[in-house]
């Protein structure tokens, strides 16, 4: 049936011309619903090694992410060319929520923090039983900085073949960790070496320890082909040969990726505030239950953690453990 002019409605006949130089809606994306993700696996002054199924892609920062800061096992969404042909160059549009990431400051009481690794669900701590000496207050910084940022620490102790490691083990035996040893035989770079593998199989992994524990010997057994450079300690800068200073993800031939931290020679724990320190050292914590309300837990006022350590409670390693959080606990109040 035809219509008559008088059915028209007047909204019918104020349909307007678009506006000269206006461009039609649609093409004003705000998120980029085209942007692919991948997984960071290098950092090198600004420019990103991103895995994009199974390719390695250069990109950048897109200046929309700011100040954002993006580090090594981020999952980031990417436009432009990811080929990853050479000389093309990518962007980084944006960076997905984070399920861990391992920060540190510069030292206990900077503000600062900086992440080093994000994604990773496994810390392994490398420390040798001697040549060099184990540092039992790293060792605790690592942990506490695994815990804070949702990773499960692992201790690998190293040179078994110079020195007994039971000692040291027994310090930690209180604490439920996953520990594996891991020693020189002959030409063979190491006995234990498939006990690590089984710690990093399939998942992401990050190793840190103190220079010359044999951190890049393990990565180099661990990934054959990795190059990482390995060397004799300087016995006055107490500092290997490393130029790299990076964190950089290597892939394991059995599945997984582990990322060697070449630079890292310290954790700041300023982020982590004195109640948490304490959820932190779970064979100390329930030693505060009798302490005086507000106790400080630094040796003074009747502190129940004497007692809970010299009892035996928090196990071998007590003592040392307490001598730690206390001094995690003092740098935090500036002392
Ligand atoms: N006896 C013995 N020596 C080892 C073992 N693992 C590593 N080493 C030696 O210890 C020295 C330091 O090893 P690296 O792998 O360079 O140590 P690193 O932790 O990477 O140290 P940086 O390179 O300074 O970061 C080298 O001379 C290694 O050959 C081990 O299980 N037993
Ligand atoms: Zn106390």
């Amino acid at each position: 049936m035809a219509r008559r002019l008088s059915d028209y409605s007047e909204a019918d006949a104020k349909v307007r011309p678009p506006k000269r130089g206006s461009r039609p809606r649609t093409k004003q994306r705000p998120a980029h619903e085209d942007a692919i993700t991948g997984r960071v696996l290098a950092v090198d002054r600004g420019r990103f090694d991103v895995l994009v199924d199974g390719v390695r892609v250069r990109a950048m920062k897109a200046r929309e992410l700011g100040r954002k800061g993006i580090v090594v096992g981020d999952e980031v969404a990417l436009v432009g060319d990811a080929s990853g042909d050479p000389d093309t160059l990518a962007r980084i549009v944006r960076r997905e929520p984070r399920r861990t990431l391992l920060r540190r400051t510069a030292d206990d009481t900077d503000p600062v923090e900086r992440g080093i690794v994000a994604n990773v669900e496994r810390m392994l701590i490398v420390t040798a039983v001697t040549d060099p000496e184990p540092r039992p207050r790293l060792i605790d910084r690592c942990l506490v900085a695994a815990w804070d940022a949702g990773i499960e620490p692992a201790l690998v102790v190293t040179k078994a073949d110079l020195a007994d490691p039971s000692p040291l083990l027994a310090q930690y035996a209180a604490l439920d960790l996953p520990a594996v040893v891991v020693a020189r035989s002959g030409e063979d770079p190491h006995d234990g070496l498939d006990a690590v593998r089984e710690l990093v199989a399939d998942r992401w992994s990050v190793l840190v320890g103190h220079s010359g524990v044999g951190k890049s010997t393990l990565v180099n057994a661990l990934v054959p082909g990795a190059g990482r450079s390995t060397g004799v300690v300087n016995d006055t800068t107490g500092r290997g040969r490393h130029t790299s200073t990076s964190a950089v993800a290597l892939e394991l031939p059995g599945g997984g990726w582990t990322v060697d931290t070449p630079g890292i020679r310290s954790f700041g724990l300023a982020h982590v505030g004195v109640e948490e320190l304490i959820g932190f050292f779970p064979d100390l914590a329930p030693g505060t239950e009798d302490c005086p309300r507000t106790c400080p837990h630094l040796g003074v006022d009747d502190c129940a953690l004497d007692d809970w350590v010299s009892s035996g409670r928090a196990g071998a390693g007590g003592e040392q453990r307490l001598d730690s959080l206390r001094r995690l606990i003092a740098a935090r109040a500036g002392e």
